[in-house]
């Protein structure tokens, strides 16, 4: 198979779809990459080793997209949408529930649109996410404590106090891969941490994780009202696999924080959990103040430390990029259930149910269409 890696142009996004490894491992198995000039550069990695792994270096993104398969980091932006041919197989996070334009126009050109975001193990977990998640989550509590800076725009404190003085209140939404990460941060800053989840299971898994080092909760409305009006930082990290982030957080707890109080809502690629999270922030210009409370909502904050993130995802990625290219899309999807579950577009139709309900577009299974 013929695979296209574009350089990624979304603001301040320096990841690349695959290193030099993930190209010795298709070379191997017979297959051709097509790698954008300096795609690499931003995550450290040159034409020149693309080329010593078995790359071919094309001079334009045009080139890169017109490849059988076109793997990439983030969601096409508007003006790559004109690369779009029927039966492209793209592979990559698209978090449509969010995106009802680009949703359109995969339908539209009829692309074979696979999800990082939504290739699902049987046990639940989200393994093409995870990595990201992972850095996301660590990045959550380093950036909550920058911006608490008052040169930053904070209320000035530092989380771990000091002794005679008290320690920073820190509260996470959602007890998963993101959740887990920023605590362990949060935690090791010497916070005060709470976390919260809707499953209880999981505020047992926590439990036995942190001990008492950190405070689990149920998540609803009353608890987060509660925590919010004390916190310092307030960090978003639910997910419903692929639909639109539910808003938890209501403008009345927002007003409720005081002046200079920080959110990260890491969610906001999923529309994020806050209400007034009404916008995507860029690493140029990350945050805003609503109420009095700086909002940071990133949602491609993994591309702030490229190297890590690059070699984490494309750990992941390649397995499944090889079944895709060694099978052909239809028979390895039908032949690993977490690879059909990526699948979010086919044949123009919508096939990820919760991005089908997000949209109100009518959702028809991959599975049938496959075999049909
Ligand atoms: N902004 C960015 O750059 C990045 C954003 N993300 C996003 O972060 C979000 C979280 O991802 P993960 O931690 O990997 O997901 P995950 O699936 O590991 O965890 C989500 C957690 O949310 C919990 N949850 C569901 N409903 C809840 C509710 N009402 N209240 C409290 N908890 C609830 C679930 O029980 C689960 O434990 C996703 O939207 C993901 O796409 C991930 C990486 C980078
Ligand atoms: C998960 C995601 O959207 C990111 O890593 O940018």
């Amino acid at each position: 198979m013929k695979i296209g890696v574009p350089k990624e142009i979304k603001n301040n996004e320096n990841r690349v779809a695959m290193t030099p490894a993930g190209v010795i491992s298709l070379k191997h198995a017979g297959h051709h990459v097509f790698v954008e000039t300096e795609a690499g550069l931003g995550s450290g990695f040159t034409d020149e080793q693309y080329i010593l792994a078995g790359a071919e270096i094309v001079s334009t993104a045009k080139e890169a997209w017109q490849q059988e398969m076109v793997m990439k980091v983030k969601e096409p932006l508007s003006e790559e949408y004109d690369y779009f041919y029927e039966g492209l197989i793209l592979f990559t996070y698209l978090h449509l529930a969010a995106e009802p334009a680009l949703t359109k126009a995969l339908i539209d050109k009829k692309v074979v649109g696979i999800a990082y975001e939504t290739v699902q193990l049987q046990n639940g977990s989200l393994p093409l996410l995870t990595p990201m998640s992972e850095v996301a989550g660590r990045m959550a509590s380093q950036i909550g404590a920058q911006f608490l800076e008052k040169s930053k725009g904070g209320k000035g404190i530092l989380l771990a106090g000091i002794p005679g003085v008290k320690r920073g209140k820190v509260t996470v939404i959602g007890g998963g891969v993101v959740g887990t990460n920023a605590a362990k941060i949060a935690a090791g800053l010497g916070a005060d941490v709470t976390i919260m989840d809707l499953n209880p299971e999981r505020l047992r898994q926590l439990d036995d994780i942190f001990g008492s080092s950190i405070n689990t909760f149920m998540s609803n409305p009353l608890n987060i009202a509660d925590a919010l009006s004390e916190s310092d930082l307030v960090i978003g990290a639910v997910l419903i696999p692929g639909a639109k982030a539910p808003k938890l957080v209501t403008e009345d707890m927002v007003k409720s924080m005081k002046d200079g109080s920080v959110i990260v809502d890491v969610a906001i690629d999923q529309g994020g959990i806050f209400e007034t999270t009404d916008r995507i922030t860029t690493h140029d210009n990350p945050t805003y103040v609503k109420h009095g409370v700086l909002h940071y909502a990133v949602a491609n904050m993994p591309g702030a430390v490229p190297r890590t993130s690059t070699i984490g995802l494309t750990n992941v990625t390649v397995p499944y990029a090889l079944q895709l290219a060694n099978k052909g899309y239809q028979q390895a999807c039908l032949d690993n259930s977490a690879l059909l579950k990526g699948i979010n577009t086919l044949d123009g139709y919508v096939t990820y149910k919760a991005v089908a309900e997000s949209h109100q577009l009518d959702y028809a299974s991959a599975e049938e269409r496959l075999n049909s």
